[in-house]
C-alpha cells in the first residue's frame, strides 16, 4: 500500500461504522490522516474515560472530533468530553431524541425558520436559519426558549444520525460537518439584544457539545456595520473557526452559489429549489433517500475508501 494512502486504525470494540470513515480533509487529526502520536492520544483518552466509567461515544471518530476541538490536549479534551456527557444527562437528551414533539414548529417557523435542506457541493448537510423575523415576545406565547433549545439539540443529534452517515454514503467519503447559512435580513441591531440571549445559548450548545460539526458558516444579509463588529468578535475566536465564517452583505448570492448548487438552494436565496410544502418543512436530503438512509443489512463491512 502506498505510504500516502489514507488509513484509519479502528477499534472493533467501539468503531462499528456502516459508512465511509476516511475524511477528504487531508489535514492531520482527521480520520484517515492521523499521525501515530494522535492515534496514541485517542487510545490514551479512551483508556482514561473507560477508567472513569464512560462506555458510550468512545468511538474513534467522536474522540478525534473532541481532540481536534482541544488541539489534542488530552487533559482538556477529557474535561470537554465529561462536561458534554454531564450536559447530555441533565438535558435528558437520550429520551428527548425519542420523544420530543415540536408540535408548535409551524407557528414558530413563521418567526424563526431553522431547517436542514439538502447538501452543499462537497456533500455536507445544509443548515439554514432566518433570524430577521424573530419576535421573542410573540414567540414566547407559542413556545419557550427551553423548547427551542430542545428542538435544536434533537436536530443536532439527527446530524450525527441519520444525516451525516447518509451524506457520507452518497459521497463515498466521510462527512463530519455541516454548511450553515444564517440569514440576518431584517435583523436590526436593536433586535439583536432580545435575540442575543437565545443565540448565545445556541452557539454555546454548538461549540461546547457538538465540536467540529460546523464546516462553514455563511452570515448573509449582514447589516451594514456587522462586519465591523465581526472584526472585533473575530479576535476572540479561534483562527480555525474564523476561517470557516463568511460574512456577506446583500450581494451574497454569487459566493453562496459557489458553495451550494442552485438546485439545492431555496429560491428565496437565489437558488432554484422550491420543495412542495416549502423547503423549510421538507427535510429533503440524502437522509430521506432510501438508497442512502441506511445500509442494507446484508452489506458487508466496507474497507475504508482508498
Ligand atoms: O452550524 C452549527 N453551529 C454554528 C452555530 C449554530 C448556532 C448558532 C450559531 C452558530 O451562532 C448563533 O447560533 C452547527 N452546530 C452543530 C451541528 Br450538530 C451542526 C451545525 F451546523
Amino acid at each position: 500500500m502506498a505510504a500516502d494512502t489514507p488509513t484509519i486504525t479502528l477499534d472493533p470494540k467501539y468503531d462499528q461504522y456502516d459508512f465511509p470513515t476516511v475524511s477528504p480533509v487531508n489535514q492531520p487529526g482527521h480520520p484517515g490522516h492521523t499521525t501515530p502520536v494522535q492515534d496514541a492520544q485517542v487510545h490514551q483518552l479512551r483508556a482514561e474515560l473507560e477508567k472513569e466509567g464512560y462506555t458510550e461515544r468512545l468511538d474513534t471518530l467522536t474522540l478525534l472530533r473532541f481532540l481536534r476541538a482541544r488541539k489534542f490536549d488530552v487533559a482538556l479534551t477529557k474535561k470537554m468530553f465529561v462536561e458534554c456527557e454531564q450536559w447530555r444527562k441533565e438535558f435528558n437528551l437520550d429520551e428527548l431524541v425519542r420523544t420530543f414533539d415540536y408540535k408548535e414548529k409551524e407557528q414558530v417557523f413563521a418567526f424563526y425558520p431553522q431547517y436542514y435542506h439538502k447538501t452543499d457541493k462537497d456533500g455536507r448537510p445544509v443548515y439554514i436559519e432566518q433570524l430577521g423575523n424573530i419576535d421573542l415576545a410573540a414567540m414566547y406565547k407559542i413556545t419557550t426558549s427551553e423548547r427551542m433549545l430542545q428542538n435544536l439539540a434533537v436536530e443536532y443529534e439527527k446530524v450525527a444520525d441519520p444525516r451525516l452517515p447518509a451524506c457520507s454514503r452518497k459521497s463515498g467519503y466521510l462527512l463530519e460537518t455541516c454548511c450553515t447559512i444564517m440569514d440576518l435580513k431584517g435583523v436590526g441591531l436593536s433586535k439583536v439584544s432580545s435575540v442575543y440571549a437565545y443565540v448565545k445559548q445556541a452557539s454555546a450548545m454548538s461549540q461546547n457539545y457538538y465540536p467540529e460539526r460546523m464546516g462553514r458558516l455563511y452570515l448573509i444579509n449582514a447589516p451594514w456595520g456587522f462586519s465591523t463588529v465581526f472584526g472585533v468578535v473575530k479576535g476572540w475566536l479561534d483562527p480555525v473557526t474564523v476561517e470557516k465564517i463568511h460574512v456577506l452583505g446583500s450581494g451574497y448570492q454569487k459566493e453562496l452559489l459557489s458553495q451550494v448548487p442552485a438546485e439545492n438552494l431555496p429560491k428565496i436565496f437565489g437558488g432554484s429549489c422550491d420543495c412542495p410544502g416549502g423547503c423549510a418543512f421538507s427535510d429533503e436530503g440524502p437522509w430521506k433517500d432510501a438508497k442512502w438512509a441506511k445500509p442494507p443489512k446484508w452489506q458487508t463491512k466496507q474497507a475504508p475508501a482508498p
